[in-house]
């Protein structure tokens, strides 16, 4: 579904990666790991369609981003959800963060079948917006103000209005790096709940525990490429690159 194909990106002389290639699929979890510094929020970027490789290209169900006009790319880009590493709410109630991402996003034809599906339910938010926060267990602190949140609450509250709008992919970058084990356990069953939406999740992770846990292929972004993708059990018991069987084995120090 979306794909970058043997994409390079630099910041002046420095390449942060060449001739590289990934790709994920409706419904599937793929993880990016690597050390920090590698490279992976430069990758999300790159596909989450914000930021154009110095070479390659990034397609989505075929289409080529960055050959096709702006109006076109943004429609493009509006089927890609992004979770950051530090969520960022507004200074707002729970309910309107969460309905920031059905706004936003979406085309007015969209916003208008949008409208149908989210109708307001009796506490007078968007069904939209209460569901995704059931899936990160918040349901209840829907009328809360976010400055109330704990930073693990806040996340969970990123990665609601990031469902909410119903993407295609969602790009997780580092999404519980700062939480502890309870937070981030939920997180993870809401990376489960995506894929079972069939949304396609990217989740750069430096986690290899994590990435165990919750992906169908892992990707290792070591230097300045991918040493190794394929299936998490068989990259993670039986790595092909003796790069890769260092890093998986902490023998790699970063
Ligand atoms: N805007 C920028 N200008 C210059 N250099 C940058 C910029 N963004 C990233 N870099 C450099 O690109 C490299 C990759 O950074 P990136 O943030 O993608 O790595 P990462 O794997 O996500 O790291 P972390 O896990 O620590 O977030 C780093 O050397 C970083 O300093």
């Amino acid at each position: 579904m979306l794909r970058a194909s043997n994409v390079t990106r630099s910041f002046g002389d420095e390449r942060v990666f060449e001739d590289l290639s990934i790709d994920v699929e409706t419904g599937e979890v793929l993880a990016v790991i690597g050390p920090s510094g590698v490279g992976k929020t430069t990758l999300l970027r790159l596909l989450a369609l914000s930021r154009e490789p110095d070479d390659g290209s990034v397609t989505f169900d075929g289409t080529d981003a960055w050959a096709v006009d702006e109006a076109e790319r943004l429609s493009l880009r509006r089927r890609v959800g992004m979770v950051f590493q530090e969520a960022s709410l507004f200074d707002a109630p729970v309910a309107r963060n969460v309905e920031y991402g059905l706004r936003v996003r979406r085309s007015w034809s969209e916003r208008l079948r949008g409208e149908l599906r989210s109708v307001v339910g009796s506490n007078g938010t968007a069904e939209a917006v209460t569901e995704a926060l059931d899936v990160v267990g918040l349901a209840e602190k829907t009328h809360e103000h976010a400055a109330s949140l704990s930073g693990g609450e806040a996340q969970r509250v990123s990665f609601a209005r990031a469902l909410a709008y119903e993407p295609d992919v969602l790009l997780l970058d580092e999404p519980t790096s700062d939480l502890d084990p309870r937070n981030t356990a939920v997180i993870e069953e809401a990376i489960a709940e995506a894929r079972s939406r069939d949304i396609g999740v990217v989740v750069a992770t430096h986690d290899m525990h994590q990435a165990e846990r919750v992906a169908d292929r892992v990707a290792v972004l070591l230097d300045d490429r991918v040493t190794e993708v394929g299936p998490t059990e068989r990259v993670f018991e039986n790595p092909r690159d003796p790069r890769t069987r260092k890093f998986i084995d902490g023998e790699l120090v970063y």
